[in-house]
């Protein structure tokens, strides 16, 4: 039995991600849960026919949504308003992140946990330390999707280049997922040159896509299909490599660096960074390998210097929020 939850499903992201997971065998038991109109969107879900079964919970019906729960997909919690950072989102969206790690912790304690709800670089850290506190962290099984930075960057390169697939080229996207700390490696991209313009234009562009779309949407949120197809492109990857056993996928996620002690120890020992998003390798427990590095050109490695002390900011709120209150 493969059982995935979905918490916020019947949200704008919530939705339509969990209509894409409805189309995959991989999944046996497809269970949404939200404080608001989650049987609704189930009883809809549930008359399209593919196998997998599906149920709504409601909002006293947390543990029961979450009870053996193999992987659980997070898009809960309140979306920006132009003029607002993600970091402004703290302040509710961090206790609804804590509140949903004590029931993950409870109910399905060696889920895969995948983190859409921001602010990431913050909420990624706040379910590792309940986790901790419960016994309960592997660190190869958390992971804040930052998938829609690598999907806005191979489209934003295509508009630039037609005669590229954006479906199949992927950009690593390093760093964490809000304005600075979002460094797309540009010129790793086989057969790409981009001028300095043009670098600066993509940059900004990949950095600030985010907030594209919350102008554009001008006070009714922010991405919300674009999430959905980058959240199920991250899930149906975690559940091919976990489940189907398939190897080689790989995919940039924020991710506690500890899930590879050995391969990020010198990178930890040189930024004092412990989450960082990066290419990674997935396999049967989750992470089986954080990619090296790539070598960055210095235009990049100054975006990197840039990111650093944002990162160690956002990380130390999220901890802190768990371990010590008094600190936020
Ligand atoms: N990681 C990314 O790249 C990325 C991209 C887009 C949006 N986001 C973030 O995703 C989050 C959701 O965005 P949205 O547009 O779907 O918002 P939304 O308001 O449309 O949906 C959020 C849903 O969460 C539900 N919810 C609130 N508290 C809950 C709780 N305690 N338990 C279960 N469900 C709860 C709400 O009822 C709602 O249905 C936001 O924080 C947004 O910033 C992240
Ligand atoms: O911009 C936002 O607030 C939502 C999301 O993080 C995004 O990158 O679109």
């Amino acid at each position: 039995m493969v059982k995935v939850v979905v918490c916020g499903a019947a949200g704008g992201i919530g939705q339509p991600l969990s209509l894409l997971l409805k189309q995959s065998e991989l999944i046996t038991h497809l269970a949404l849960y939200d404080v608001v109109n989650a049987p609704g969107v189930a009883a809809d879900l549930s008359h399209i026919n593919t196998r997998s079964t599906v149920t709504g919970h409601g909002k006293e019906a947390m543990n029961e949504a979450l009870q053996g729960a193999h992987t659980v997909v997070i898009p809960a919690g309140v979306p920006r308003k132009p003029g607002m950072t993600r970091d402004d989102l703290f302040k509710i969206n961090a206790g609804i992140i804590r509140d949903l790690s004590e029931g993950i912790a409870r109910n399905c304690p060696t889920a895969f946990i995948l983190v859409i709800s921001n602010p990431v670089n913050s909420t990624v850290p706040i379910v590792a330390e309940v986790l901790k506190q419960h016994g309960a962290f592997d660190p190869r099984r958390v992971f804040g999707i930052s998938t829609l930075d690598v999907v806005r960057s191979s489209r934003f390169v295509y508009e630039l280049d037609s005669s590229i697939d954006p479906k199949s080229t992927r950009v690593t996207v390093i760093g964490g997922h809000s304005g600075v700390t979002i460094v797309p490696v540009l010129s790793k991209i086989p057969g790409q040159k981009f001028t300095k313009d043009q670098l600066d234009l993509l940059t900004h562009r990949i950095q600030y896509g985010g907030d594209e779309v919350v102008k554009a949407k001008d006070g009714a949120g922010s991405a919300t299909l674009s999430m959905a197809y980058a959240g199920a492109r991250f899930t149906l990857a975690i559940l091919e490599a976990t489940v189907a056993g398939k190897t080689g996928l790989v995919e940039s996620t924020y991710v506690n660096l500890h899930a590879d002690e050995e391969g990020t120890a010198a990178f930890r020992a040189r930024t004092h960074l412990e989450y960082f998003a990066q290419d990674v390798e997935f396999g049967r427990e989750g992470v089986s390998k954080i990619l090296p590095l790539p070598e960055l050109s210095a235009y990049e490695q100054a975006l990197l210097d840039a990111a650093v002390p944002e990162l160690k900011v956002n990380i130390n709120k999220g901890t802190a929020f768990i371990t010590d209150a008094s600190k936020i």
